[in-house]
């Protein structure tokens, strides 16, 4: 199963080896639980960690393989951040894909090396979202050969971007480029923020922490001002734009090519996602086996709590999803890696596919892993509440995906737009111009749905009923859309007016992909057992995605009353076919108690004693009396008994 959740026998066989490999080596592990350090000890533990990494790195992994960078960041720096966490996630892939070669031989070995940090400093004070109306300015000074980069109030200050504040020296600026009084808008700066000898803010350069989070506290997010700041010409980043010596401006192939890193990361953050969700619902499927509360058969023993229907409710489903998302967001990797490349090499045909998939995936994911891990948390009862769980700070961190890289709201309606133009191809008999992912937008469905209608039709008939549910709200939406403007209402308006259906469009088809993913996945399985595992997984997937969107199936009669009564049903014995196999569900993703740092979810189940032996280490109790007792409590106290 692990070969299955990591993508292959030898890439799980890897990830054993660095854990066992990091297990040995102490100085590479917490000195103490996070939870007790202040902020500033965190950002010192994780900059020790990572210094030691940095030397050792070739002896405990393959450093030019991703994933296994992955896996050793994740045990030994750990999900709260690190001081170069972007420098890994956006400034190299930002050089990467919008660096010239010439630029790219200039900056990328010392990028790889380490001898500088960087990160990617485009969102603002005043502006995240909206990217044309970012205030930052980059102005072309023919004379010098030079931009000059200026931050005109305090709303354009840089804000948010990770690693700014104090760990980093370099980064991608992205500034609104003018060049003799014409904006060009939005483009991507390599600009040096600090010297590389003291490490002391350049002149012309205001920088700082923006302070602390609701978790993610070990990255230090910053702010950024520009004075006047000069960089050369060819800091602008000039793989697919080009400004000339005096000033000619040669366009990409593309308009949203330089916004290549943010899709980057929406791709790949899938898969972080699955893996924070399967963390926590891994500590949660632990604890509820070692936990007893309560009976279900009053003649008999207490319970483990994993044996309630209502607890395997709370958590199965989410791991079926954990595992749905897994599968996702590696195709979804695959098809990223492949129109990278041809980007590159300047055929930007899929960018729009790919945008649209990347936008939808990024929102659904990360709002329903949100979900999982609160659930897995309240799961856990008073224990979950304590940060000994840890699955608090699983949580805050995995929601901050709900913003960054795009707010979920948004990123549905860059979605919606790709879905409006594809049913307005529909809507005009040119259905065969369909994409591959909207294909089914085009085919007319039956009228109602053959789920319990067809004997041993497999995943078929549900995902027919997917495609029904979209197609219909995609439809409908866009609808509403043209109607109000073939009414006069103005483009723009009508579209907001929309926009809460558009959303809903988005959301089920995207869903109706994650499905389909999990299909696929499912039919290319040959091990029998693992097949039938992720088989009871999908069937509690399927019916129970569907339950949650059932309204939309049953408005127009695609669903019968006495379907719905089958897919419920459904759910309910799919939760107790998984309940054998649940822990080990989640022990497949082979995360060591080094990584999960949590004491519910010990792989040894021993969680009492340690709960024990963790709260007598709070540091609170280093002294029986504390002083916030003595000089006050103590005082009101003894006033109040006079
Ligand atoms: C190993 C990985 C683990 C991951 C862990 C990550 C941890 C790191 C933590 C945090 C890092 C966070 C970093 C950041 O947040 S960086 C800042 C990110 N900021 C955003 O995402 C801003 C969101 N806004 C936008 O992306 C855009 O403004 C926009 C897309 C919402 C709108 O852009 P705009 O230029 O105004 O375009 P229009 O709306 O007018 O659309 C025009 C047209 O262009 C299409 N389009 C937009 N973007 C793209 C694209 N990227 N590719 C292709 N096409 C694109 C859009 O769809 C329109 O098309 P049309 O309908 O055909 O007209
Ligand atoms: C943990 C974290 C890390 C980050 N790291 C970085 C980084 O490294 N680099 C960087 O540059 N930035 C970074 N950011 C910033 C992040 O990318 C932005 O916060 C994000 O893109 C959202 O933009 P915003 O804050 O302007 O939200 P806003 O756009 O102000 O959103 C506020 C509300 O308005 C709604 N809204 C806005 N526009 C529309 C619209 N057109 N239609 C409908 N509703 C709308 C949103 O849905 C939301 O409900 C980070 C943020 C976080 C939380």
């Amino acid at each position: 199963m692990a070969a299955q959740i990591w993508g292959s026998e030898k890439r799980a066989r890897r990830r054993r080896e660095i854990s066992a490999k990091i297990a040995q080596m102490p100085e590479l592990h917490d000195s103490k639980p996070l939870p007790f350090m202040t902020r500033e000890e965190k950002i010192m533990e994780s900059a020790r960690k990572l210094t030691i990494l940095t030397e050792k790195m070739g002896q405990i992994i393959d450093p030019t393989d991703p994933a296994e960078l992955y896996h050793l960041n994740n045990e030994v720096l750990g999900l709260e951040g690190n001081p170069m966490a972007l420098h890994g996630v956006m400034f190299i892939p930002a050089l990467s894909a919008q660096a010239s070669d010439e630029q790219q031989a200039k900056w990328l070995p010392r990028a790889l090396r380490r001898e500088i940090i960087g990160t990617y400093a485009q969102t603002e004070l005043g502006h995240g979202t909206n990217l044309q109306n970012l205030e930052t300015t980059a102005t072309y000074d023919l004379a010098t050969q030079e931009f000059v980069l200026h931050t005109p109030q305090i709303t354009a200050l840089k804000w948010w971007p990770g690693n700014l504040g104090k760990s980093s020296n370099y980064a991608v600026v992205v500034a609104h480029m003018i060049i003799k009084a014409k904006n060009y808008g939005p483009h991507p700066f390599m600009v040096q923020l600090r010297d590389e000898k003291t490490h002391e803010p350049l002149p012309g350069i205001t920088i700082g922490d923006i302070g602390p989070k609701m978790a993610y506290n070990i990255v230090d997010n910053g702010f950024l001002g520009f004075n006047k700041y000069r960089i050369p010409r060819t800091n602008l980043l000039m793989r697919h734009t080009k400004v000339e010596a005096d000033g000619t401006y040669i366009k990409p192939p593309h308009a949203k090519i330089n916004y290549s890193a943010m899709v980057h990361v929406r791709a790949y953050m899938l898969t972080g996602q699955a893996i924070m969700l399967a963390s926590a619902l891994n500590i949660a499927t632990r604890y509820s086996s070692v936990r007893r509360q309560g009976q279900i058969d009053k003649s008999q023993p207490e319970v483990k709590v994993l044996e309630y229907q209502t607890q395997q409710h709370r958590l199965f489903p989410s791991i079926a999803r954990a595992y749905a998302f897994q599968f996702a967001g590696a195709e979804t990797v695959k098809l990223y890696e492949h129109v990278l490349k041809e980007m590159k090499s300047g055929n930007v045909s899929l960018m729009a596919d790919l945008h649209a998939l990347t936008s939808g995936l990024k929102s659904v994911v990360t709002y329903q892993t949100g979900e999982g891990i609160e659930q897995a948390r309240m799961a856990c009862g008073g224990h979950g509440y304590s940060m000994a769980s840890y699955i608090s700070e699983i949580y805050g961190v995995a929601i901050g995906g709900c913003t960054y890289e795009g707010e979920n709201m948004v990123m549905l309606l860059q979605l919606a737009r790709y879905l409006v133009k594809s049913a307005a191809l529909v809507k005009s008999g040119q259905s065969s111009k369909l994409g591959p992912l909207v294909a089914y937008l085009g085919v007319k469905s039956e009228p109602t749905s053959l789920i319990d209608r067809i004997p041993n039709s497999g995943f078929t008939e549900y995902v027919k009923t997917f495609q029904h549910v979209s197609k219909r709200q995609t439809l409908k939406a866009a609808d509403m859309f043209f109607g109000l403007m073939e009414k006069g209402e103005k483009r723009e308006i009508a579209w907001n007016k929309c926009s809460v259906e558009l959303n809903r469009a988005s959301r089920l088809h995207t869903r109706l992909f994650i499905v389909e993913a999990f299909v696929r996945r499912v039919n290319e399985i040959a091990d029998i057992r693992i097949k039938e595992a992720l088989t009871d997984l999908l069937h509690l997937h399927v019916n129970y995605e569907l339950l949650d969107i059932a309204s939309y199936a049953l408005e127009d009669g695609f669903l019968s009353a006495s379907q719905l009564d089958y897919i419920r049903d459904q759910v309910y014995l799919y939760l107790g076919k998984i309940r054998p196999n649940a822990v080990s569900l989640l022990d497949s993703w082979e995360f060591s108690d080094i990584e999960l740092r949590s004491v519910l979810g010990r792989r040894d189940g021993n969680v009492y004693e340690n709960l024990f032996k963790w709260a007598k280490s709070s540091p609170l109790n280093k002294t029986d009396v504390l002083s916030s007792v003595t000089q006050y409590l103590k005082p009101m106290m003894e006033k109040a008994r006079l």
